[in-house]
This record gives structure tokens, C-alpha cells and sequence, in this order.
């Protein structure tokens, strides 16, 4: 019987929570990021809600999801380090460089991973690709810079599409950007973030995952490189 992708989701949460728990102390804040993903993530963190003290979300919705089970939400600034980063993506190589911000949270998620000792990424079997870029990439921008920095990426080879009525967290909004085929992953994290007016963007390649844990029909499988 083959498992839907929801059931995916849902088991690599589990998996991610078997991953963490024996590194769990009474004291540690977990950070925690977004999606659907993340919320099977929050919800299967609730279960051990008092083994540790709390977490640092990488977005409003995510932390009105860990309030609601009654785990405290932190400040990233008032945390000197965090050990782990778990959070869902839109797509991963198999070098686990990623492309996410399809929920618009790239900027706090990538701050809250490049706190993390650990990010552990955990997605269903369909974001696994050989090469990043079919994910149409999502670049958060200042919005009075949305047309130069979309002329600018015209020029890299990509087609923008302005994300209409999304607003960051940040008040920021999001250009998706087409047609890349991402080779040099980490080239084109830097290059796109060097453009004036762009806040970051979500390749997750100077910053990867450590850890991959993809659902699959055969289980969970763990990806480390
Ligand atoms: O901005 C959103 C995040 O990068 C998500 O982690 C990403 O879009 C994956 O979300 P989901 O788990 O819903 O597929």
C-alpha cells in the first residue's frame, strides 16, 4: 500500500524527533522552521514539551503553532546558540543545498539555520532533484527595489515573477524566479544576494543541511554528505 505525502511528511517528523531527543536537555531551544513540514515537526515536539525549555521560531506562524501547544517562543537575540535546526524545503540536492521559501520565510530561516549547530532537513521523497532550479526560486526584496532587482536577475538568465499580495514578515516581497538551472548552487546564492535591494535569497548552499531525512515508500532515509 503506498503512502500519501502527507504520511511522508508525518513520518519524517517523527524521525526528526527520534534524531533530536537523545541531544535534548531540560535547557536546550530547538529552532524551528516553516511549512507543512515543520508543522508535523511542532506538533510531534509537543509530545516531549517539558524535556526542554523552549524555541526559536522562523516565523510568526510558526510560532503561534508552538504557542498553541503551550512551548515558549524565544527571541533569536536573547539565545547564545542553538543546536539544532529543523525544517521542511522546497528542493535538496544531493549535496543537501536546498532552495526554500515557497511560504515566503527564506530570511528568518536562513538566520535561524546559520545559528543552528545542526539543520536537519526533512522533506518528502519528491523535493529530492538532481539539480536545483525546477522549484521556481524565491528571492525576498526591499519593496522599492522590486524592479531594478528583477531587470538584474533578467540579466543572470532567470525570468521574475512577482509573488502579488505576499508580504514577508520582514515586509518585504518575494520574486519567484524561473528558468534556472542552479549548477553552481553556492555562485548564485552569493551573486543573487550581491544585488542591491535583495534581502537573500533561498539557496541554502553556503549554509546546507547536515542532515536529510527524506520520507520514502521504503521508510525514512537519512542523507548526510
Ligand atoms: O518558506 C517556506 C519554507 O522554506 C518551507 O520550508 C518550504 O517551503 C517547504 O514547505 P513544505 O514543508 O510545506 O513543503
Amino acid at each position: 500500500m503506498s503512502v500519501n505525502q502527507d504520511q511522508l511528511k508525518q513520518a519524517v517528523a517523527l524521525a526528526a524527533l527520534e534524531h533530536i531527543k537523545p541531544h535534548i536537555e531540560q535547557d536546550s531551544i530547538i529552532g524551528i522552521g516553516t511549512g507543512s513540514t515543520a508543522n508535523f515537526f511542532i506538533d510531534a515536539l509537543a509530545t516531549i514539551k517539558n524535556q526542554f525549555d523552549g524555541a526559536v521560531a522562523s516565523s510568526e506562524a510558526s510560532a503561534e503553532r508552538l504557542k498553541s501547544h503551550g512551548i515558549p517562543v524565544y527571541d533569536l537575540n536573547t539565545v547564545n546558540s542553538l543546536e539544532f535546526y529543523i525544517d521542511g524545503a522546497d528542493e535538496s540536492n544531493h549535496q543537501l543545498q536546498l532552495i526554500k521559501g515557497g511560504g515566503a520565510a527564506l530570511t528568518r530561516e536562513k538566520i535561524v539555520a546559520a545559528v543552528a549547530k545542526s539543520f536537519v532537513c526533512i522533506a518528502d521523497e519528491s523535493k529530492l532533484v538532481d539539480v536545483l532550479g525546477t522549484f521556481p526560486l524565491p528571492v525576498e526584496v526591499i519593496p522599492m527595489a522590486r524592479s531594478h532587482v528583477a531587470r538584474e536577475i533578467v540579466k543572470l538568465g532567470g525570468d521574475p515573477q512577482y509573488r502579488e499580495g505576499v508580504v514577508t514578515d520582514n515586509g518585504n516581497v518575494i520574486l519567484d524566479v524561473w528558468n534556472l538551472s542552479i549548477t553552481s548552487p553556492r555562485d548564485l546564492e552569493a551573486q543573487l544576494n550581491n544585488i542591491v535591494g535583495v534581502v537573500t535569497n533561498g539557496i541554502f548552499a553556503l549554509r546546507p543541511a547536515d542532515v536529510l531525512l527524506l520520507g520514502t515508500q521504503d521508510g525514512v532515509k537519512t542523507i548526510t554528505v
